[in-house]
């Protein structure tokens, strides 16, 4: 899987208003009502990343968790890295395209 130029993922992320992408990732951070919420949405991400064989970097506090994806094998941001964001979108902001 080949790593994204910066411009390919900025072109990207026009349609994911909650990631942000510097460092050789890309970033997101959500709040919950609560730990139960965040943990629940967790539990429900990482299904999904068994079922991508993609995993993220991520870091809870509480309410709160941030999420860094990247591309191992490739130094950077790949197609999967986006197929993982969409599906993390889909859990945490059910209600958006
Ligand atoms: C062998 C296996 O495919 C790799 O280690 C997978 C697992 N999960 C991964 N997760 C992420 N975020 N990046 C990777 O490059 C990656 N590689």
């Amino acid at each position: 899987m080949s790593k994204l130029s910066e411009d390919d993922i900025e072109k990207r992320l026009l349609q994911f208003p909650d990631w942000e992408y510097y460092d050789d990732a890309i970033h997101a951070e959500f709040e919950f009502e609560n730990f139960k919420d965040c943990f629940s949405a967790m539990s429900r991400i990482a299904f999904e990343c068994e079922a991508l064989n993609h995993h993220p970097n991520w870091f809870n506090v509480y309410n709160i968790l941030t999420i860094s994806l990247s591309t191992h094998d490739a130094n950077g941001v790949t197609s999967r890295d986006f197929k993982l964001a969409e599906a993390i979108e889909a859990i945490v902001e059910p209600d958006e395209e």
